[in-house]
């Protein structure tokens, strides 16, 4: 009988550069699992100066300033009795490393660097660190004076190295070695490490969840084992919005989860193992095979036993549990809603504006924002301190806390249809005031059209020209002029109404809000949209969800926020009511962008996830889309032309693009996600083109034109 093991590991809300904040949630979590129990505990990547530093990695200070919080938990007594693996960034022989300290009772034991490095999509982390890719090479660093002081020498080892402590063997992994195909748990495990850590800077998107529990569950059903995985949680300073979901493993299943989203600071998961079960899951002699012949790792040994005697603590195993996932709909309820909590609180704003259109994208905003004030009020419900706190500052036109998600709501989210005579409808400005209704947001209904004749007119005084739309006999160039210049004062009104409505409501202290976008990723990526209109805000929480999954989400909230509401948003046509309605004309976006919101999502995949060209996504949707009573090559080759034309022509809309939630893997984020040009070259002269061109007249030539 192998004795039993008590280890946690926790999701922390991290702040960029936040030091002391970050350092109270560091020792929080090693408390707490203590209190639990635990003799090992494991935090999120880089937890001490926060994931998202970025080019603050290029600093020293963020060096030193990371050893003052080591030594503040070197010498805090109440951390000792466990072991500590902390993340921080390392300065070793003038290179830059990402980093765990593995500390004990006031020493550190070793440091491990990260030896394979996130490089793709949202990561940029060879931009900052060096990888140490030297599998199992040890060296000696040289501490800093004070730590040395504390020390009581001047080295420690600095490698790629396993723990031995008198009953099992331990050794760290990082994030992205997980995702790789020859991961360091692979050769750990043949070792006899029977315990693995990892600790991550993984950020949230949408049915992500799926591909980390894979794959821990897959290399623990393979290798056996304990494997602890840490994650930072909540937005630290940046468009991502890090998803925690902290988890242990046991040979393949789960026994124990921390939430996905949540407005917790600190969350931590224990779990007693009996590691018995992993030694007797190891029996197979293929493994053995395998295991004599593996490369060996440094030892480091250690006068210290995980498990523990002490009658007053659990002797039981904690049970397997099934993996907790949340729908798509859910996650976008909750993952932006988590979000906007954190920016809120941490900007210091008094609330959030949105101008509500009556159509889908706006009323998702609106939505996010009423969910983000149910899991507030939630929150306060069960006693969250922090969370109490910071609503005490934010709700400030009331003395006491606000009991419904309406009541806050009514304090925090703002709401505003800016109408036209001629051009907003009887319907989606009855919707929007009836969402604002439900959600009890406080809402404001203006007509915009004094700003918009007085802009149109200034250039019939300045030239004497008289702009008109299409309907009434005007030209393409005047048609466009004229909605942009609506889309354009709603933005300018939008900033106006923000900075003067707590003024208006005598806000107590004063304050401003913060202007919320919705422009969503489909539209983005077509460019159907204004620049610098609506779609320019402070952040935007739907600008990387698509158009299909925000319906999906509607239709979730409709019934599980009980808001019967949102189903007159999902019937209505979306429009941008920027030309006059007449008796045979209402503008609809899809005729207007001559492709479907499902197309696009299509294209989206294909161009960014799929990595693919013109000629590339031409010759996989003949595939798709193509064949008997399906479409004709020569209507894919069109939508394939068409998509990438006004993809190109307006892909400089992007370089504005409002900062985003990240939450799709096909998003066109021109900041930090998907770097590509602005200024392309005609799509209709490309060598693309000419390709798709020729290869529809050889089918059509072959009879498969059809
Ligand atoms: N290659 C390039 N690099 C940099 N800038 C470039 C450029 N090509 C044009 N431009 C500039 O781009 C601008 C033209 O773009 P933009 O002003 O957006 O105007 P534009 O794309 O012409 O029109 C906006 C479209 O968005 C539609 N829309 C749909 C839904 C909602 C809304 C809304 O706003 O509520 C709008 C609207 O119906 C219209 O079709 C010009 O300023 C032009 O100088
Ligand atoms: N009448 C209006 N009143 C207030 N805001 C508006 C109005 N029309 C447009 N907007 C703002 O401009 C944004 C872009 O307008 P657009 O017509 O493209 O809307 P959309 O992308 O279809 O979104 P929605 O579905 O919210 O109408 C909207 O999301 C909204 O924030
Ligand atoms: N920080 C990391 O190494 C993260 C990389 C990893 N691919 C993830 O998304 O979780």
């Amino acid at each position: 009988m192998a004795p039993l093991v008590t280890v946690a590991t926790c999701a922390l809300n991290q702040w960029s550069l936040d030091f002391a904040g970050n350092l109270r949630r560091i020792k929080q979590s090693i408390v707490k699992a203590k209190e639990a129990g635990a003799t090992l505990r494991v935090g999120p990547e880089l937890e001490i100066p926060g994931y998202g530093c970025l080019d603050h990695f290029l600093e020293n200070e963020v060096y030193e300033n990371s050893w003052d919080s080591v030594h503040s938990i070197l010498t805090d007594p109440s951390l000792h009795d466990i072991i500590i693996d902390v993340g921080l960034p390392l300065l070793h022989r003038n290179c830059r490393y990402n980093a765990r300290a593995i500390i004990l009772n006031g020493q550190i034991l070793c440091l491990r660097p990260k030896l394979y490095l996130a490089n793709d999509g949202n990561f940029r982390e060879m931009r900052f660190f060096t990888p140490w890719n030297r599998p199992r090479h040890v060296e000696q660093y040289y501490l800093p004076p004070h730590i040395q002081k504390l020390q009581g020498r001047r080295q420690v080892p600095i490698g790629d190295v396993v723990l031995s402590t008198i009953d099992t063997t331990l050794a760290a992994e990082t994030c992205e070695e997980l995702f790789t195909p020859n991961s360091p748990h692979i050769n750990m495990g043949l070792n006899g490490v029977e315990i693995f850590t990892n600790s991550s800077g993984s950020h949230h998107s949408l049915r992500k969840l799926d591909e980390r529990i894979a794959l821990i569950s897959e290399a623990t059903r393979k290798n056996g084992g304990v494997y602890l995985y840490s994650n930072q949680l909540g937005c630290d300073g940046d468009r991502l919005y890090y998803d925690g979901c902290a988890m242990i493993f046991v040979n393949g299943d789960i026994v124990g989860q921390s939430s996905q989203f949540s407005l917790n600071e600190v969350e931590v998961v224990v779990a007693t193992i009996d590691l018995e079960v992993v030694r007797a899951y190891r029996f197979a002699p293929s493994r053995g095979l395998q295991a004599v012949a593996a490369p060996p790792y440094e030892r480091i040994e250690l006068d210290f036993s995980l498990s523990h005697d002490d009658i007053d603590l659990p002797h039981s195993c904690t049970p397997r549990r099934p993996p907790r996932y949340h729908l798509p709909e859910e996650e976008i309820a909750l993952g932006p809603a988590c979000w906007l909590w954190d920016y809120l609180r941490r900007s210091k704003s008094a609330g959030y504006f949105i101008p509500l259109s009556g159509g889908i994208d706006s009323c998702a905003t609106a939505t996010i924002v009423y969910s983000m004030c149910r899991l507030v009020i939630a929150a306060i419900k069960e006693g969250n301190e922090q969370v109490i706190e910071d609503t005490k500052r934010i709700a400030a036109y009331s003395e006491k806390l606000p009991e419904t998600a309406e009541e806050l709501c009514n304090q925090v989210l703002y709401t505003c249809y800016m109408g036209m005579t001629n051009q907003s409808s009887k319907e989606t400005r009855e919707r929007a005031q009836a969402l604002s209704d439900r959600i009890g947001s406080y809402h404001t209904d203006v007509n915009i059209a004094d700003v918009y004749n007085s802009t149109r007119n200034i250039l019939t005084q300045a030239t004497g020209f008289e702009p008109k739309f299409k309907v009434h006999g005007g030209s393409t160039t005047s048609n466009l002029a004229l909605q942009n210049i609506q889309a354009r004062s709603r933005m300018v009104i939008a900033y106006y109404f923000a900075q003067e409505l707590c003024e208006v409501r005598k806000r107590p202290g004063g304050g401003s809000l913060l202007v919320l976008g919705s422009s969503n990723v489909d539209e983005c990526l077509r460019g159907y949209l204004t620049k610098y209109d609506c779609s320019s805000a402070d952040i935007n929480p739907i600008g990387s969800i698509s158009k299909v999954d925000l319906k999906r989400f509607i239709s979730w909230a409709s019934t599980n926020f009980d808001m019967p509401i949102l189903k007159d948003f999902i019937d209505a046509t979306p429009t941008a009511e920027l030309e006059p309605i007449t008796s045979d004309h209402t503008q609809s976006d899809e005729v207007d962008m001559q492709m479907t919101y499902a197309e696009l999502s299509r294209f989206g995949t294909l161009r960014k996830v799929n990595h693919l060209g013109p000629y590339g996504m031409f010759l996989r949707l003949l595939e798709e889309w193509g064949g008997e009573g399906k479409l004709s090559p020569r209507e894919i080759a069109d939508k394939v032309k068409k998509f990438f034309h006004f993809y190109q022509i307006n892909r400089h809309k992007q370089t504005v693009a409002t900062p985003a939630y990240h939450a799709e893997s096909y998003s066109p984020d021109d900041h930090r996600f998907d770097l590509r040009p602005f200024l392309y070259p005609p799509a209709f002269q490309s060598w693309s083109f000419e390709k798709i061109d020729k290869r529809v007249e050889a089918l059509e030539k072959r009879g498969q034109g059809k």
